[in-house]
Parts: C-alpha cells; sequence; structure tokens
C-alpha cells in the first residue's frame, strides 16, 4: 500500500541573500544553494548599486535563482533594478500590496517580519494572493530584514500550505536545529554566513549549506513510488 504523502519537505531550499561581490556568488553557486539574493533597498547596509548588477548576474551558475529585494522602492527603482540584474524572483519586504509586487510579470516572494504578532496562513494568502511564497522573519512588522532577529517558532502560521522560507538570524551552529525543528519549504539567510555585511564568509557558507543538508538526511523517509 502506498504511504500517505508527506508534508515535510525532502530537501529545504537555500537562499543567500545580500551579495554585493561577484566572487561570492560563484562561490555558494558552487556550494549548492538554490538561490542568491541581491538587495536593492534604501534601509539597508547591502544595498547594490543597479550599475553594480550586471557582474553578480555574470557570476550566476546555470540552474541557480537569482532574486532581486526591495522595500518600499518606487516602481521606476524597482524596474530599473530588474533591467540591470534580470532576476527570476523578486522578494518585497515592505509594504507592498499584491497589485504591486505582481505588476513586473515575475514571480515573487513576500517578506514578513513577524516578531510579536500573530497571523494565519490564510491571511496571508488572501493579501498576497499571487506569491510564490513568503518569508517569514523574526524582526518587528515595517522594520528592515537582515536584523539577525530569531523567528520564534510559534509566530509560525500552521495553516500556510504553500512554500515560505524561515528567516532571521540563521547561522550555520543554528541552522540545523531550527530546519529540524519546524521543517521549513526553505531557509533564508544573510548575515550569519558574513565578515561584513555584504561581504560573505566562505567557510561559514560552506558550513550552513553542510548543516541544512544534514538536517535534512535526519528523520527523512522517501516516500514509496508505486
Ligand atoms: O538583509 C538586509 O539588509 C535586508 C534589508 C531589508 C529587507 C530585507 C533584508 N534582508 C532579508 O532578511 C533576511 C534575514 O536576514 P538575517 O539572516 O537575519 O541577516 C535575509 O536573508 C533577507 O531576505
Amino acid at each position: 500500500m502506498n504511504e500517505p504523502a508527506r508534508a515535510v519537505p525532502l530537501r529545504t531550499r537555500i537562499k543567500f541573500c545580500g551579495f554585493t561581490r561577484p566572487g561570492d556568488v560563484r562561490l555558494a553557486c558552487e556550494l549548492g544553494v538554490d538561490a542568491v539574493g541581491v538587495i536593492f533597498a534604501a534601509r539597508s547596509g547591502r544595498r547594490v548599486d543597479p550599475a553594480l548588477a550586471p557582474a553578480l548576474r555574470a557570476a550566476l551558475a546555470p540552474m541557480v535563482a537569482l532574486v532581486a529585494l526591495f522595500m518600499d522602492n518606487p516602481e521606476a527603482e524597482v524596474r530599473a533594478a530588474i533591467a540591470q540584474l534580470q532576476p527570476t524572483l523578486l522578494q518585497f519586504h515592505g509594504s507592498e500590496d499584491d497589485a504591486f509586487c505582481r505588476r513586473f510579470g515575475l514571480p515573487y516572494f513576500k517578506g514578513l517580519g513577524l516578531g510579536g504578532t500573530a497571523v494565519d496562513g490564510a491571511t496571508l494568502r488572501a493579501r498576497w494572493p499571487h506569491a510564490a511564497g513568503f518569508v517569514l522573519d523574526g524582526h518587528a512588522p515595517g522594520q528592515p530584514g537582515g536584523s539577525g532577529q530569531r523567528l520564534d517558532a510559534a509566530a509560525i502560521p500552521a495553516d500556510l500550505d504553500w512554500p515560505w522560507l524561515l528567516a532571521g538570524g540563521l547561522d550555520p551552529d543554528n541552522v540545523g536545529d531550527a530546519v529540524r525543528a519546524v521543517r521549513p519549504w526553505g531557509v533564508d539567510v544573510a548575515g550569519g554566513i558574513e565578515l561584513a555585511p555584504g561581504i560573505k564568509d566562505g567557510a561559514r557558507m560552506r558550513r550552513f549549506v553542510e548543516a541544512v543538508r544534514a538536517a535534512d538526511c535526519d528523520g527523512q523517509t522517501m516516500p514509496r513510488i508505486g
């Protein structure tokens, strides 16, 4: 008899965010991450000038997603950044509504600070019905991400039946336990793999990926086919 489908993902997706150097992008791709993020939010120490974006894109390996991150940027800025970076996905981390997020014709993730709040998955899906996924961060609503604040597992909407990334204060030493505890669809990290804002640390990137893959192997059973 077939075993029921598991809600637990067999492989946790990994997004590394806040790249400013092509060499760091190249190494992240070699380490096997699913996505690399470039930040255009004004309130970020990792903000990239759109003129530097083509060099980051050129460093990307085939089959790795490229994410452009915004936080309440004017539409013209979003369009200019998209033209330079040519991302595969957008991430909006401010007060953007669904109509704004979808007007660029690319799939988007909505980033949300859930610190000190309770929200259910049905509400998120109703507010951003075209979101390809959500990034759930530990900082307070309205604040920029990349703050290093952990997300309380109790704040994760139990009914969210859509791709979502766990974010906020993850690093190579805590990500394995975080994955085992909440089994997110994916994880998203900026500060925990850096030497300084926007300057990635190769050893930390490698240890982060290894910790996620080790957690993926724990307690997982492959679904039986046929
Ligand atoms: O990283 C930033 O500077 C940033 C600024 C504004 C909005 C979002 C931002 N980053 C996002 O937050 C997560 C978690 O960051 P951290 O690991 O806690 O440092 C990061 O991956 C981005 O998606």
